[in-house]
């Protein structure tokens, strides 16, 4: 068997984002001053293979410590999701949001009772998103999900299932590089909440002078995130660093609520989104964690 890996993505250095066509620092306006130069910074990139074999558990979890410690963010790979299951998601994702926004306009709550929502150009930005709960669900909730494209129903269900599987995973993990019992985390997340945002950012031939979102931190113990396209910007000793889409691998960030079940040793990672001139970008960033009940749940969204 191969031994467990931790690779590191390529250094994040300004030749390398200057190749994505993104501007020098000097050139951009200061929220976009962006790169961090030192080749030093590179997101961690953890290998989950090997994660259930007692011979390299125990590097796999030194390894998530640290990015949790160091980062906030990771990228993994082998994380167990089937590739379809993830390009699924995504083809429906734009699917729904090629629908005419009539369609799209079904789906805005009318009310905060209805755990499904469609948002055109939230706080002036020109994103348009979809977000709904992923659980607890029902069959009267997934009811509510869009009927368009017709196979969004089954698609989301079974991304969103996985990547729950994969978040109690990493919550074991992550409990037992904290030196906690296996169950630590997982045991606040047994009624757990779910919840999916799906984001879409046209293409913006401004992009200096525009952000898809801005600075914040999520609620939840931990996002899983993937993506088309580069966009996403981690918060990293003072400096913007643009989180690299990696074929096959999954973005794994730490809510405002791991912080708090860490007691402090893991910060809730900071982060922001690019827009691209040229390319739309989709991002599904599914929020996973505590119990979170009625209302409270449906405001958390
Ligand atoms: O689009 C992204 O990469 C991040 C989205 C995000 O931060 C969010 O939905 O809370
Ligand atoms: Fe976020």
């Amino acid at each position: 068997m191969a031994p467990p890996t931790t690779l590191n993505a390529a250094p994040l250095d300004i030749v390398e984002v200057n190749q994505k066509g993104v501007k020098h620092q000097s050139e951009l306006a200061p929220y976009q001053s962006i790169v961090t130069p030192s080749s030093i910074s590179t997101i961690p990139i953890i290998n989950l293979h090997g994660l259930d074999d007692p011979l390299t558990k125990a590097s796999i979890i030194k390894a998530i410590d640290k990015a949790c410690t160091d980062w906030g963010l990771f990228l993994v790979v082998n994380h167990g999701i089937e590739e379809s299951t993830i390009e699924e998601m995504l083809e429906c994702v734009k699917a729904f949001f090629t629908l005419p926004l009539e369609e799209k306009m079904k789906y805005m709550a009318r009310d905060l009772t209805i755990p499904v929502d469609y948002i055109s150009q939230p706080n002036g930005t020109l994103r348009e998103v979809l977000r709904h709960q992923g659980r607890p669900t029902s069959d009267e909730i997934i009811l509510l999900w869009p009927s368009k494209p017709s196979n969004y129903k089954d698609a989301a269900k079974a991304f969103l299932e996985a990547t729950w599987r994969l978040a109690m995973r990493l919550a074991r993990a992550i409990s037992e590089g904290l030196g906690k019992d296996e169950g630590y985390v997982e045991g606040t997340m047994e009624d757990g909440f779910q919840y999916i945002l799906c984001n879409y950012y046209p293409p913006c031939p401004n992009p200096q002078q525009a952000l898809g979102m801005g600075p914040h931190t999520d609620q939840c113990h931990m996002v899983i995130l993937t993506d088309n396209v580069d966009g996403l910007q981690l918060k990293h000793i003072g400096k913007w660093v643009t989180v690299p889409n990696v074929p096959g691998a999954l973005v794994v960030f730490l809510g405002t609520s791991m912080e708090k079940a860490s007691e402090g040793r893991y910060k809730a990672a900071e982060h922001q989104v690019m827009v691209n001139e040229k390319t739309a970008r989709i991002s599904l960033a599914v929020g996973n964690g505590t119990e979170i009940k009625g209302l409270d749940a449906r405001l958390h969204l």
